[in-house]
């Protein structure tokens, strides 16, 4: 069906406009940010992350990234301050990587890629009722990306990594409570900030992004293990490594991305 979408090369990013015609719009994410020409704003206050009465309900495999969802029913999680008007509410946090010793940030550095790169979803809910209708307007999401560099082993990645076995195949979900993704964050919120979109299909221009400037150091074993999940189903024959689930830099069209400090 036409919303069959992938990493391949039939059904990767460079055929994405085909289905999702957005794909050659005006503020298309992930960017290549050149920190020099990046516009340092004063104005630009500090993100504020309220996590700690953060609900995580579940890990899933959805066929093109592994994704944590929180309960979203209320304020109990969320973002606020820096460029946002309104605290944005915590959806869920997925990642994309790259294959053995490959890079798979989605944003570039100067041209430079990182081995992974984490997504911290968040929507509008003071303007919009439903994720769903937040994920289509201008302003209605936030997601916060932070790189993620190899080096020493990350402490509290593995709680993340222990539990990818169990959300091997396409469509399988587990329990996954306790979580609080604050633990992942790096020592400096330091960013740039940018209106950009989704990177997946379908691709809505709805995202105010927040890139973290300093990456998170995991080590190459725990990064091997989302390598180990398979972008397909445990009915399917061919067992596809799920890898590579990047989509790259697209075109700045103007736009200005601003610095934090
Ligand atoms: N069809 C009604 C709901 O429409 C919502 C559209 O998006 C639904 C699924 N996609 C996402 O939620 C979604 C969220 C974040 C990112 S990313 N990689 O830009 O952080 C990419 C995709
Ligand atoms: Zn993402």
């Amino acid at each position: 069906t036409g919303n069959q979408w992938g990493y391949g090369k039939d059904d990767g990013p460079s055929a994405w406009n085909i289905n999702y015609p957005v794909a050659d719009g005006d503020r298309q994410s992930p960017i290549d940010i050149l920190p020099h020409q990046a516009r340092h704003d004063p104005n630009l206050g500090p993100i504020v992350l309220n996590y700690d009465r953060c609900t995580s309900i579940n890990i899933a495999n959805n066929g093109h990234s592994v994704v944590v969802e929180f309960e979203d029913s209320d304020d109990r999680s969320v973002i606020q301050g820096g460029p946002l008007d309104n605290p944005y509410r915590l959806k869920q946090f997925h990642f994309h990587w790259g294959g053995k010793g490959c890079h798979g940030s989605e944003h570039t550095v100067e041209g430079n890629s990182y081995a992974s790169e984490l997504h911290l979803v968040h929507w509008n809910a003071v303007k919009f009722k439903t994720f769903g209708e937040a994920a289509s307007a201008p302003d209605g999401l936030a997601v916060l990306g932070i790189f993620l560099e190899t080096g020493d082993e990350h402490r509290w990645l593995h709680m993340i990594t222990d539990s990818l076995y169990t959300v091997k195949f396409k469509g399988s979900v587990t329990d996954f409570k306790g979580f609080n993704p604050k633990c992942l964050l790096p020592s400096s919120l330091h960013y740039w900030t940018y209106l950009g979109s989704l990177t997946t299909p379908p691709l809505h221009e709805s995202v105010i992004w927040i890139v973290v400037k300093e990456p998170m150091i995991v080590s190459e074993k725990q990064l091997g293990k989302f390598r180990t999940l398979v972008f397909t189903g445990e009915e399917e024959d061919e067992r596809t490594r799920m890898e590579n689930n990047f989509r790259p830099p697209q075109l700045l069209k103007g736009r200005t991305v601003r610095s934090s400090n």
